[in-house]
């Protein structure tokens, strides 16, 4: 069944996470003359979507003419204060604003949209090949058909989850937002360790490519626990078990750092919203 809204769509911010977004809408079937986007300088890639489905595109807010049924907020957090005004004039009654950017609460985006139904979620970017995972949180003004257009909307990229208490969403920020971009870096990392170990770069980056993406869908596709994936992987007194020692020597292995980066993350999400 194709995803429809009760109204004009509204982007403001197209870039990797709106234009992962619409571009999830559109394989769904949205119709893209329901679509305004409003971004000065989107990526080159969202830029073909938008031609490829002649959707309508403007630079700032100010030349928008419709009221939004829905305004998708994918703006970077820092320039939260000088949209938000803007685009709370385009909003009607009705208008449902999600916002998908870390930190910022949704008591910011109830001082400038009064009474405004307001969703605030945290997606990630393998939404970009429709494998996101997405939080999300309901302000009392959103009603049951509002969340299942919320829904609908953040579902169009993976599955969605919904809590009702916000405060979480600076650790889910933290660890599922954030979270792809520790994965990718431990693909780095192993590859430099094979590098050191004595393969070439190419070679230690294919195999640590590999490894990461087939660890990944092993994950995936097994009933397994990761413990019991790693558990599977690690026999006595072998290799892997040699390597483990080290990654999870107590007190300094990649647990503590994995938890200090993790509070880290969580601890700017709380800055952000400042
Ligand atoms: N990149 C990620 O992994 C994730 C990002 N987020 C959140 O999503 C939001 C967007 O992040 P990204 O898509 O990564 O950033 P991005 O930089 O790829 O996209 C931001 C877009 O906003 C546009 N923009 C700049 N000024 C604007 C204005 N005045 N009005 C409208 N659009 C404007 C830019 O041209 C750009 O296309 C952020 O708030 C971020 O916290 C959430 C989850 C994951
Ligand atoms: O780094 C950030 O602030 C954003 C939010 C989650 C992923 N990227």
């Amino acid at each position: 069944m194709s995803v429809a809204f009760n109204g004009p769509l509204l982007f403001a911010g197209a870039g990797k996470m709106g234009g992962a977004i619409l571009k999830g809408l559109l394989a769904r079937g949205l119709d893209p003359s329901t679509v305004v986007v409003q971004d000065p300088a989107p990526p080159q890639a969202v830029m073909d979507l938008l031609a490829e489905h002649a959707i309508k595109t403007v630079p700032d807010a100010a030349a928008v003419d419709v009221t939004p049924a829905v305004i998708l907020v994918a703006v970077k957090p820092q320039i939260m204060d000088d949209v938000l005004p803007v685009l709370a004039r385009l909003a009607g009654p009705q208008t449902l604003i999600v916002s998908i950017a870390a930190g910022r609460r949704i008591a910011n985006f109830e001082q400038y949209f009064a009474d405004a139904a307001v969703v605030r979620a945290m997606p990630n970017t393998p939404a970009a090949i429709l494998r996101g995972t997405t939080v999300a949180v309901p302000n009392a003004k959103v009603s049951d058909a509002q969340r299942a257009v919320a829904d609908a909307m953040l579902s169009a990229v993976g599955d969605v989850i919904w809590l009702d208490d916000e405060d979480l969403l600076d650790a889910v920020t933290a660890v599922s937002g954030s979270g792809p971009a520790y994965v990718f870096y431990l693909a780095e990392c192993l590859a430099r360790a094979g590098e050191a170990a004595g393969l070439d770069a190419a070679l230690a980056q294919q195999l640590a490519r590999a490894t990461v993406s087939g660890a990944g869908a092993l994950l995936d596709a097994s009933d397994l626990s990761a413990a019991d994936l790693r558990r599977n992987v690690t026999s006595p007194g072998g290799t892997t078990a040699a390597a483990l020692e080290v990654l999870s020597a107590p007190g300094d292995g990649l647990q503590k750092l994995m938890t200090e980066a993790v509070a880290a993350a969580t601890q700017r999400g709380r800055d952000l919203a400042k």
